[in-house]
């Protein structure tokens, strides 16, 4: 399987980026994992409601780049459906059994994903209500597929 996560901007905290390439790590005995990031458009805090749309609309453009016709892709949006992790890992154990051998998940930027990205998308998942920081997420999201394949794998990891 090829799990891919497509983010926008470049992930800059140390923090963020070694914990993200210790599920990476942990991850490589059940997948191909990547992570590809997406140039991002600079976002002042004073932009109207139609460059706010601007930015995204450039930003999802770039995404879209990154998708190929086969992949099923999970858009993150907090307005998504709610998942727990038992049920995410059997939605993607029944995705391999259904033929989906490349998943990607998209992550917006920091103002969020434009509607024709949300439209490309299988599916959307939503983390919750709260709003996280989209480098957060990555790590997060990170996380719960390593739990997804552990869950599918019977393993006490997941308790
Ligand atoms: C800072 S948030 C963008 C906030 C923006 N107002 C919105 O509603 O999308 C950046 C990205 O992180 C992801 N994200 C943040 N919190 C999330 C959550 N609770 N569930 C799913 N995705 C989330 C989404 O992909 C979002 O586009």
């Amino acid at each position: 399987m090829n799990i891919k996560i497509i983010g926008v901007g470049k992930l800059k905290e140390k923090y963020f980026k070694a914990g993200i390439s210790e599920y990476a790590k942990r991850l490589s005995r059940f997948c191909k994992f990547e992570i590809v990031e997406v140039p991002d458009e600079k976002a002042p805090e004073s932009l109207s409601q139609a460059e706010m749309d601007e930015v995204m609309a450039k930003e999802g453009e770039r995404i879209l780049a990154k998708i190929k016709d086969r992949e099923y892709v999970y858009a993150l949006a907090i307005k998504g459906k709610e998942r727990s992790s038992e049920e995410f890992a059997a939605e993607l154990q029944q995705l391999t059994t259904y033929g989906h051998s490349d998943i990607t998940f998209v992550i917006g930027g920091s103002l969020g994903l434009t509607p024709t990205v949300l439209k490309r998308a299988d599916t959307q998942i939503s983390f919750g209500r709260f709003t996280l920081p989209h480098q957060l997420m990555r790590l997060v999201l990170t996380e719960q597929v390593y739990r997804a394949f552990m869950i599918n794998e019977g393993s006490p990891y997941h308790k």
